[in-house]
């Protein structure tokens, strides 16, 4: 007997196209997931398409294989790409929400007993590790259809025990369980915060933040070990000493929880802070001031609505999309850029001779964050004179950053790019020269670009860090003959699908595999 809603044609959609989106989610053809799974590639593009009866066999053996490469976090088999460039871009390519505010509403599921759902998660490695940590602490998650919906359901009561403490030393976001867990539980571990090998990034901050709410943590082995007391009563008024984004969701989310007003100074107004300032207003909590520098949060102190929301786009990656753009002198549409957190950078590019088309805006799906759709066109950048660098929000992201460097190089004359934020992010853009770039490490945190470059193909292993890899995918467009970019498992921590998208565009790149 059929028990499936939808009979078995619907079935056999529905388990293809799953199993054509755990593939793409891992960057793998279907030749290689064809291989591994010992089943002939028609056979698998068939089920891919809900074009034939499932055979039993072969779906347990092409989960098997998906299985194998998603279980091992540690090891991931390497990702390669093969980069034609020299090619220009066109058409048209859509942002997708963002890293940032996607890890912070995960961990954000946590103040609600409910079910939380989050519409169009990006499918990054990032997520991904936080998701493997709430599942080791009994969370249940499932993702709805193909469009990156997920779905949370805590359990009754969260098992600590059991932390995954190596999916959750490869990211820093681990950092905002913090402001979450202490709510429930007056003592709990959590494994040291991980992620991009960019310097020291203290955690102070956070601590310093959170011990209004009660929290002091000693650390020891690589754990900290959390203790909860009673906090300062309400109403509370905390100054952060750094405006930092995970810092003030941290303070955001303990506030969420805590019976009566806390005032933050000096609060970050991010986009991902703004996300999840949405989210938190749609399970009841009021906040005063968001897009500002002091908010005011009115705790509850028990939630347990089911909540549903669509997080905004990645302000980063669409700097990262208008960077291909512009590298490659392109003429290409950037659709649903969130234009709130991207005006200087178009500011100064239009400084720098940049010729772009901008939309009338339109409201995300959250119906708050105002989205706007960039056409560029080919233009000839002369570099800034002034140095480019970057400030906490409304100032240019610092991690858009990198994307200036490269476009520096593809400028006439010279430009200081200051990081003044990362201790090793600026050092990284120096592999540009590789590809023929121009590029002095003034100190770690400054460097000269002298443009124009004379590009030319090269191959090179991705740095440890995000957006540097990313930036020298993007020259390799630009820069024509072959080149080779190894170890892009890096750039899957923040970008979904990048290569493929950029090759829906007209770029030419092959992913490969292998040591
Ligand atoms: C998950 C997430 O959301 N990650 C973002 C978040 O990380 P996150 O909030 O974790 O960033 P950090 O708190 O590590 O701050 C980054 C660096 O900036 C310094 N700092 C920050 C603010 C300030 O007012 N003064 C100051 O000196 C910090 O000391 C640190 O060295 O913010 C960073 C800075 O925007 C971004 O690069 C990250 O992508
Ligand atoms: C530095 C970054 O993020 P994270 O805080 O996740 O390391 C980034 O997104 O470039």
């Amino acid at each position: 007997m059929d028990t499936y809603a939808g009979g078995p044609e619907r079935f056999r959609t529905q388990i293809g196209s799953l199993i054509r989106t755990a593939r793409r989610g891992q960057g793998m053809e279907s030749a290689q997931l064809a291989k591994r799974a010992g089943v002939p590639m028609s056979v698998l593009e068939h089920i891919e398409q809900g074009a034939i009866a499932l055979d039993p066999d072969v779906i347990s053996r092409v989960s098997a294989a998906l299985e194998a490469e998603a279980s091992a976090p540690s090891s991931p088999t390497p990702v390669h790409l093969r980069v034609h460039g020299g090619v220009t871009l066109s058409g048209s390519i859509d942002v997708k929400t963002s890293k940032n505010a996607g890890v912070s509403l995960l961990c954000a599921s946590l103040l609600t007993s409910g079910t939380t759902t989050l519409r169009r998660v990006a499918r990054i490695d990032e997520v991904n590790r936080i998701l493997e940590v709430l599942a080791s602490m009994g969370v249940q998650y499932r993702w709805l259809g193909d469009n990156g919906d997920l779905e949370i359901t805590p359990p009754a009561k969260l098992d600590l025990s059991n932390i995954n403490a190596e999916a959750a030393r490869r990211t820093r976001s681990i950092i905002m369980f913090l402001g979450p867990l202490l709510h429930d539980h007056p003592q709990f571990d959590l494994p040291f915060a991980g992620g991009c090998n960019l310097g020291t990034r203290s955690v102070e901050p956070h601590l310093s933040v959170l011990r209004p709410f009660g929290l002091e943590v000693e650390t020891s082995h690589g754990t900290y070990h959390a203790s909860v007391s009673d906090g300062t009563v309400a109403p509370r008024k905390i100054v952060l000493t750094e405006r930092g984004d995970t810092v003030t969701e941290n303070a955001i989310m303990a506030a969420a929880r805590c019976p009566g007003e806390t005032t933050l100074i000096n609060a970050s107004p991010n986009y991902m802070v703004q996300d999840l300032c949405f989210f938190l207003e749609k399970l009841g909590v009021s906040i005063e001031g968001i897009g500002t520098t002091t908010l005011i949060v009115h705790g509850q102190p028990e939630i347990d609505a089911d909540v549903d929301y669509a997080l905004s786009e990645d302000p980063i990656e669409a700097m990262s999309l208008i960077t291909a753009g512009i590298v490659t002198e392109s003429e290409i549409s950037v659709c649903r850029v969130p234009i709130e957190f991207l005006e200087i950078e178009l500011a100064l590019l239009e400084e720098m001779g940049l010729d772009y088309r901008r939309s009338e805006e339109y409201p995300a799906e959250n119906g708050r964050t105002r989205l706007a759709d960039i056409t560029l066109y080919p233009s000839t950048l002369v570099a800034r004179a002034d140095k480019i660098h970057p400030m906490p929000f409304p100032g240019l992201n610092i991690d858009n950053l990198p994307f200036f460097a490269l476009i520096a190089a593809c400028a006439e004359g010279s430009t200081l790019v200051h990081d003044w934020v990362y201790e090793n992010r600026a050092i990284y853009l120096a592999e540009l020269n590789r590809l023929g770039a121009d590029v002095s490490l003034m100190d770690p945190h400054r460097v000269l670009v002298e443009g124009p470059t004379r590009w030319s193909g090269a191959e090179i292993v991705c740095p440890p860090a995000l957006r540097p890899a990313v930036v020298l995918l993007l020259a390799m467009l630009r820069a024509k003959g072959t080149s080779v970019l190894r170890h892009v498992n890096v750039i899957h921590r923040g970008y979904e699908q990048l290569a493929e998208r950029l090759g829906k565009l007209g770029a030419k790149i092959e992913v490969f595999r292998g040591d």
